[in-house]
C-alpha cells in the first residue's frame, strides 16, 4: 500500500473511533429538556444551557474512551481496528484521558448546581454516570448481561432530560416525562443495533447482548416494535395534550425509521452489511429528538 492509502485508512480507522456522530447522543436529551421548560416557562438560562450541552458531550467522551479500556480488559475488542486503545497501543493514556473528560464534565454540573444553590442536576448526572459505568466497568458489566439497553433507556431518557428540564425550572413536569419516554426509546434503538455485527465476537467474550439472546431474526422483528412506538407514543402524547400539535413534526423522521427498520430487516445476519445501522439509528434518534424539540419550541411563543 502507498503511504497516502495507509494514511487514508489510518484517519478512517480514527474517524470510526472517536464516532463524532455519535455525540448527539449528549445533545439530544439536553435539547429536548431544554424545550419543554422553554415552552413551560418561556425563559432559558444561556449560561447553564451551553454548560450542560458541553458537560454531556464531555461525559459522552468519557463513556466511549473508557468503554475501549474496558473492553481491552476482556478482549471482547481484539478483532476491532477501530479501538482507540488498539490504534494507540496505550491503554493508560485513554484511561487518564478518559478520566479528564469526566472530571471536566463533571466540573461543568457542579457549576450548575453552584449557581442553582441546587443538588439536584449533580445528583441526577452523578447517577447517570454510575449506571454507564456499571455497563461497562468491573464488577458489574451490565452490558454483558444484556442489560445495557433498559440503562440507556433510564439515563438518557427520563434522567438526563428531566435533569436539563430541572437545571432552567427547578422544578418538574408531567409533559417532560413524556418527551423523556419518546428520547429514552430512540436511544436505546442505538444501543440495540449496534449489537447486530458483533454476535460472534459477544458470544466468544461471554457477552450476552439482547441480540445474543433473541437471534438476529427475531431481533430485527423487534427493532421494528420499538421504532413503531417512536411515533405511536408521539401521536399519544399529542391526544392525551401532553405533547403540543406541533411536536407531530417528529413523522417528518419516519423515512429514516423505517430505512432502518428495513436496512436491518434485509440485513441482519450480515455483520459487514448491518455494522452501519447504528448510524442510520444515530440519524433516526437525532432528527426526532430535534423536531419533537422544535415543536415545543414553536408553541411557546
Ligand atoms: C459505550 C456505549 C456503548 C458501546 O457498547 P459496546 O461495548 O457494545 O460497543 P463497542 O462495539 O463500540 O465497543 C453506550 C452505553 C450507554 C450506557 C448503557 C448508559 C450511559 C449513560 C450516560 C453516562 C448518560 C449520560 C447522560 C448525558 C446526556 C448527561
Ligand atoms: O459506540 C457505540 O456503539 C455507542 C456509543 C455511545 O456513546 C452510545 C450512547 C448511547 C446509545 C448507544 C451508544 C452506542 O451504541
Amino acid at each position: 500500500m502507498t503511504t497516502s492509502l495507509v494514511e487514508q485508512s489510518n484517519s478512517k480507522l480514527w474517524l470510526a473511533a472517536i464516532k463524532p456522530p455519535m455525540y448527539t447522543v449528549a445533545i439530544i436529551p439536553i435539547w429536548v429538556g431544554t424545550a419543554v421548560a422553554y415552552a413551560e416557562t418561556r425563559n432559558i438560562n444561556g449560561a447553564i444551557f451551553s454548560t450542560f450541552l458541553m458537560s454531556a458531550i464531555l461525559i459522552i467522551a468519557w463513556l466511549n474512551c473508557s468503554n475501549d479500556v474496558f473492553d481491552a480488559e476482556t478482549g471482547i475488542d481484539k478483532n476491532k481496528a477501530h479501538s482507540l486503545v488498539n490504534l494507540t497501543g496505550n491503554k493508560p493514556l485513554i484511561f487518564a484521558l478518559s478520566n479528564l473528560f469526566l472530571a471536566v464534565g463533571i466540573l461543568g454540573i457542579v457549576a450548575i448546581a453552584w449557581w442553582q444553590r441546587d443538588l439536584t442536576v449533580i445528583g441526577l448526572i452523578f447517577l447517570c454516570c454510575a449506571l454507564g459505568y456499571t455497563y461497562q466497568g468491573p464488577p458489574f458489566r451490565f452490558g454483558y448481561q444484556g442489560l445495557g439497553e433498559i440503562i440507556c433507556f433510564v439515563t438518557f431518557g427520563p434522567m438526563a432530560v428531566a435533569a436539563a428540564y430541572y437545571s432552567q425550572t427547578q422544578s418538574w413536569s408531567i409533559n417532560c416525562f413524556a418527551a423523556s419516554i419518546v428520547v429514552g426509546i430512540a436511544t436505546s434503538i442505538i444501543l440495540f443495533c449496534s449489537h447486530f455485527h458483533q454476535v460472534e465476537d459477544d458470544i466468544a467474550a461471554g457477552k450476552r447482548s439482547p441480540i445474543v439472546r433473541l437471534g438476529t431474526k427475531r431481533g430485527s422483528q423487534v427493532l421494528w416494535v420499538f421504532s413503531v412506538s417512536v411515533y405511536a407514543l408521539t401521536g399519544l402524547f399529542v391526544l392525551l395534550g401532553h405533547f403540543p400539535i406541533w411536536t407531530l413534526f417528529v413523522f417528518a423522521s419516519l423515512p429514516v425509521a423505517l430505512k432502518l427498520c428495513w436496512h436491518v430487516h434485509q440485513h441482519h445476519d450480515q455483520p459487514e452489511k448491518v455494522s452501519n445501522s447504528k448510524f442510520i439509528a444515530v440519524g433516526m434518534h437525532f432528527w426526532s429528538g430535534l423536531l419533537l424539540s422544535l415543536g415545543f419550541v414553536l408553541t411557546s411563543g
